[in-house]
């Protein structure tokens, strides 16, 4: 079988020996596996019991970014700490696409009174020899406009973070997080990381490349969405948080496609979509 389910898990496999992983929890996907080489970061600490998203892979970001002050969900919303439907095959030719989805009924009755919208998630994720789609849809079903932020906060596996590289973001303006969110421009061509980056690069173009600096290039190319986060914890941030390894900052980027600058207006019963497509060059 292309997709099978067990224990929670939806696993992906490819005819080329391309394999991924899908957590129902989350809709998160843990391991992309293609050419033979993992591409995706998971920490050595992540908790996969279901109490809190998982420290790695794609987590989903769904409705709001990081906290808001009038909307008392925790940090990133509720997508990625949910369990989802899993739908099944979509279609088996020279893909392998599976699909999740995530109703407001899910969910539980603080998360719906702190964000009380009728709506259907419905997440895709295609699996080719040397490509994995993530693709979110969401359906206003009031007849309210609703606001969202979304992201897919994406956990790439580097060997040394010291030879990694990001094209595509030169000329964009971005928030700073670690500076309280001063804007700046950015002027370089290739992006590198040597101290924390918590960045939000706005309104920026479709195509982005990571170089991830063991001569592999990663071809992201987003489309319905319109910013791009970079993140790296760095040493004080990565002793911080328990569900991450200290040193582990030198073996994962986090390049998140998504629309977190603005808010998603999503008018009454209408489908909103957006995602990435992430190639092996
Ligand atoms: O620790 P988490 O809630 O998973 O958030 C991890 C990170 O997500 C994004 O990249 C944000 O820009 C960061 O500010 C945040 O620290």
């Amino acid at each position: 079988m292309p997709a099978q389910e067990s224990n929670k898990v939806v696993t992906l496999q490819h005819p080329s020996g391309a394999t991924a992983k899908v957590s129902l929890f989350g809709a998160t996907v843990t391991s992309w596996i293609s050419n033979g080489i993992e591409r995706l970061f998971v920490s050595k600490d992540a908790i996969l019991d279901g109490s809190k998203a998982i420290r790695g892979g794609i987590p989903l970001v769904f409705p709001i970014f990081g906290t808001k002050a009038h909307i008392p969900l925790p940090q990133h919303g509720f997508a990625r700490n949910s369990y989802w439907d899993y739908l099944g095959i979509l279609t088996d030719n020279d893909e392998v696409a599976v699909r999740f989805s995530l109703k407001d009924n899910q969910l539980t009755k603080d998360q719906r009174q702190s964000w009380p919208h009728s709506f259907r998630l419905v997440y895709t994720v295609t699996l080719t020899a040397t490509q994995l789609k993530t693709y979110l849809t969401v359906k206003n079903e009031d007849s309210d406009t609703m606001e969202f932020n979304t992201l897919l906060h994406t956990y790439f596996r580097v060997k040394d973070i010291a030879n990694v590289s990001v094209e595509g973001l030169s000329s964009y303006t971005f928030a700073d997080k670690v500076a309280g969110g001063a804007t700046s421009v950015e002027n370089r061509d290739k992006i590198t990381i040597a101290e924390e980056v918590d960045r939000v690069y706005q309104d920026v173009q479709d195509h982005l490349q990571l170089n991830t600096g063991d001569g592999q290039k990663l071809m992201i190319d987003k489309s319905g969405m319109k910013d791009t986060v970079v993140w790296n914890p760095w040493i004080e941030k990565a002793q911080g948080m328990g569900d991450f390894g200290n040193e582990e900052y030198h073996e994962m980027i986090c390049v998140e496609v998504g629309s977190v600058a603005q808010w998603v207006h999503l008018e009454g019963g209408q489908t909103w979509t957006g995602g990435q497509t992430i190639s092996i060059a």
